[in-house]
């Protein structure tokens, strides 16, 4: 389930024709289509295919030929112009050689295939194409795109206003950003990847339940607590008690061996009455700003439910100064500098916090967010978990997973606390980081889905996350 940018699927394309020619994998292209779309078209529904100029374009041809060749009825159109790629019109003439033709739009389609732009798009759309797509999206017809719905940019969220309405989306070799960005991930319909035998290099990739299986650390039986972390957790004011209930509760349902709660001591008596399980530093604020960290500690979380002032901010400064694995959250996430360490630091913001941070205006990184976060964790040598739907888990080395599980019963206070809580539990006893934080994002978002197989999102609580864990992690553990 990978992601790849226009550039590197021309990269692909170009390193593939060493061996495999564009015509060969525009034929692998169009068969892949041909078996997807068959099993969503009848021989008896009338089809019709828009084509581009380009290799999208191209992609339709070979579409078309199988359709045929298979006895569906199919119109191959080139609204836009005859092909112009080397590959498109070679299939073009071969279309033509074995007694095919080219069709004028006529009467009523139960299907329209949009294979008239895909990673190659430009906008603005000139007139003539927009009048199409319009007619295309008010037809009463099942709406199938090839690659990229046609008037949506590939790598950005960024569309024209007539782009293709799909229903359901091919996407060839891999997703491409902007099917996981807010702005244009409608247009998509549901997508779904064919697969055409180019080698897989992607940065970026979809987190699946598979990945999760694959990098869930099994607890080994002669286990004891020292295995599984003791961690530190900064959090919760005498007004926000709750973000460090939900945070510690988080951290310890997520199998973490010890942990120690910096609290007031109201906030700790709450705690010390649902969780009987932590220990506490009183007034630890104070004393981790003195630099009096206590002992042992072995991954630390800072931030649920404190204001953004002074002393959070020193608090984190001093932190930073150790070498505990870090996650930072909530009332600690500022505009700052990261030194350079060895533990890995795990920034948590959700949009509006990340334009706090940057001073990006959200519009503009929510259009681009996958490749912002990437350049931020780069530049930062930080982890940056960007919250929201289909999270980004950006890692400093340019590499990205994106979580789709979820659904918006988690848009609540308090949910963010408990993924800080799952974060610093896995941070601390993973010995893979990356997956410490993917495994993380995914099993707070499949939480909400599992109470969501039942009951009603709306009805979710933050702490409800903590009660379903168990029945989700249970598949995992086995
Ligand atoms: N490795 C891969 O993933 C493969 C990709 N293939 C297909 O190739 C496509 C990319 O092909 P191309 O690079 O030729 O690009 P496209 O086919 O997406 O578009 C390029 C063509 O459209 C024209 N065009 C761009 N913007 C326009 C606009 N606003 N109005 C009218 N015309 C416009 C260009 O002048 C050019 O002729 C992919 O989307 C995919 O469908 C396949 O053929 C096989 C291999
Ligand atoms: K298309």
């Amino acid at each position: 389930m990978y992601i790849y940018r226009a550039d590197e699927i021309k990269a692909a394309d170009e390193a593939a024709e060493n061996g495999l020619t564009g015509y060969t994998l525009m034929e692998s292209a169009g068969r892949e289509l041909y078996q997807a779309a068959a099993k969503l078209i009848n021989r008896d529904q009338r089809v019709l295919i828009l084509s581009g100029t380009g290799n999208n374009g191209g992609d339709g041809i070979v579409l078309a030929r199988y359709l045929k060749q298979h006895g569906y009825l199919c119109d191959l159109v080139f609204p836009i112009g005859d092909p112009r790629s080397e590959a498109a019109s070679e299939h073009f003439r071969y279309y033509k050689s074995i007694g095919y033709s080219v069709n004028e739009i006529q009467g009523k389609y139960d299907v329209i295939v949009d294979a008239l732009l895909g990673v190659g798009a430009r906008l603005p759309l000139d007139k003539k194409v927009q009048e199409l797509l319009q007619w295309a999206n008010k037809e009463d017809s099942l709406r199938l795109a090839v690659d990229v719905p046609s008037g949506v940019l590939s790598d950005q969220g960024e569309s024209d206003e007539s782009a293709f309405k799909a229903d359901r989306t091919f996407c060839i070799h891999g997703y491409k950003p902007s099917v996981f960005m807010e702005s244009t991930a409608e247009y998509y319909g549901i997508p779904e990847v064919l697969d055409i035998g180019l080698p897989h290099k992607a940065k970026w990739k979809v987190w699946t339940k598979e990945d999760v299986k694959r990098t869930f650390p099994k607890r080994k039986p002669g286990s004891h607590k020292g295995s599984f972390g003791n961690g530190l957790i900064i959090a919760g004011t005498d007004e926000m008690p709750g973000a460090a209930i939900l945070c510690s509760l988080a951290a310890k349902r997520s199998g973490i061996g010890k942990l120690t709660v910096a609290a007031s001591r109201f906030v700790s008596g709450i705690i010390a009455s649902r969780l009987p399980e932590c220990v506490f530093l009183h007034d630890g604020l104070k004393k981790i700003v003195e630099g009096r960290m206590p002992e042992k500690m072995t991954a630390a979380a800072i931030g649920p439910g404190l204001p953004s002032d002074e002393t959070v901010e020193l608090a984190a400064a001093q932190l930073l100064k150790t070498n505990l694995p870090l996650i930072i959250d909530a009332g600690a996430l500022t505009k700052r500098q990261y030194p350079k360490r060895e533990a890995p630091v795990i920034l948590t913001p959700h949009p509006g916090e990340f334009q706090k941070m940057t001073g990006i205006p959200v519009a503009d990184f929510q259009k681009n967010r996958i490749q912002t976060a990437v350049d931020f964790a780069r530049e930062n040598g930080v982890i940056l978990v960007l919250k929201g739907r289909n999270t980004v888990i950006a890692f400093p080395d340019g590499e990205a997973r994106i979580n789709t599980a979820g659904n918006a019963g988690l848009a609540k206070g308090g949910s963010g606390d408990s993924l800080t809580g799952i974060l610093l539990a896995f941070a601390a006893s993973y010995k893979d980081i990356k997956a410490a934080a993917a495994n993380a994002v995914y099993f707070h978002a499949a939480c909400a889905d599992y109470w969501k197989e039942t009951r009603a999102e709306t009805t979710l609580l933050a702490s409800d996350l903590n009660e379903t864990m168990p029945f989700v992690m249970k598949e995992f553990e086995d």
